[in-house]
């Protein structure tokens, strides 16, 4: 039904990329980092970096997507230990969704406790405007609705139970840590809270499906970071994760507006030194408050 959608990796296949990459670095991640499309800056702030290429990994797939750029970059931000995927895999590159979720299970059996997920998106909330960092504090998985979830196939124990729950999958405390962090930044008129959509992509949303989406509940819509968060919740990480909105969806007949790749990454270049500033203040007040479990 869906490409190898009963074949993931296996506990042991990711046990042995996480081991090889361990013998390289000396760094043993608490906080694992996912940049989203135009956002690969987030892994320039790590010091002491040492990066692999994904072609070198073993098991790793490619990243194909421009504005990805295809490394893992382990370091050190604000001195805490993290990893940082310098691109990440979308339904829409062909491969299965347990391929594209993979990195999270390789993140679990490295020692990271926390991931912070971004991504960019198109902002379908009226309220929002390009440039705008949503928290995500919610989101509908369509792809999962028609039976495309990274946790179909056999169930492995050892990372999770066959059944997780997703009602609690985005950190409340980081929620609010993160809050407190942008206004102390002087974030506030740019941070919002919403729910974010994905879809499979890669063709952008029609006006009707725009309209829908926003009905349904979905303040920003995207085709990334849910099964991502799916993943890391089932094997027991805690979750943060934020939307750029690069665009705002196109509602209205009568727009000239036209979504484009382009602009997305232009939004991310716009919005890239808050974004570093915010995550790189997050994580070091994981440190501060010692929550990292
Ligand atoms: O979600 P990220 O990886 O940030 O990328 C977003 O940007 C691309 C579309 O411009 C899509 O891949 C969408 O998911
Ligand atoms: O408008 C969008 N739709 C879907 N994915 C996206 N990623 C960035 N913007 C968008």
């Amino acid at each position: 039904m869906f490409p190898e959608s009963s074949t993931g990796y296996s506990y042991e296949d990711c046990q042995s990329t996480a081991d090889w990459l361990l013998s390289q670095t000396a760094v043993q991640p608490l906080v694992g980092i996912v940049c989203g499309s135009g956002m690969g800056g987030l892994a320039d702030g790590l010091k002491d970096p040492v990066a692999f290429n994904y072609k070198d990994i073993p098991n790793f797939p490619q990243s194909t997507v421009h504005g990805h750029a295809g490394r893992l970059v382990f370091g050190t931000l604000k001195g805490i230990p993290c990893v940082c995927m310098q691109g990440r895999f979308h339904l829409y590159e062909g491969y299965a969704i347990q391929k594209i979720t993979m990195p999270m299970r390789i993140f679990k059996i490295l020692g990271v406790k926390t991931v912070i997920l971004t991504n960019a998106a198109g902002g379908l909330n009226q309220d929002f405007k390009v440039g705008d960092i949503m928290i995500i504090k919610d989101h509908l998985n369509m792809p999962g609705f028609a039976g495309n979830n990274p946790l179909t196939g056999p169930n492995d124990e050892r990372f999770g139970l066959r059944f997780p729950c997703m009602s609690d999958a985005y950190d409340r405390e980081l929620q609010q840590l993160a809050l407190d962090v942008g206004s102390e930044l002087g974030f506030s008129d740019f941070l919002r809270e919403g729910v974010y959509c994905v879809l499979g992509g890669p063709s952008f949303e029609t006006i009707a499906e725009c309209r829908m989406l926003n009905k349904l509940g979905a303040d920003a819509v995207g085709m990334s970071t849910v099964h991502e968060v799916i993943v890391a919740r089932h094997c027991g990480m805690r979750v943060f994760a934020l939307s750029l909105i690069t665009n705002k969806a196109v509602m209205d007949y009568d727009s000239e507006e036209k979504a484009n790749h382009e602009e997305v990454l232009q939004t991310g270049k716009h919005r890239a030194e808050q974004l570093e500033r915010l995550v790189s203040t997050i994580v070091a007040r994981l440190e501060h408050n010692n929550n990292y479990a």
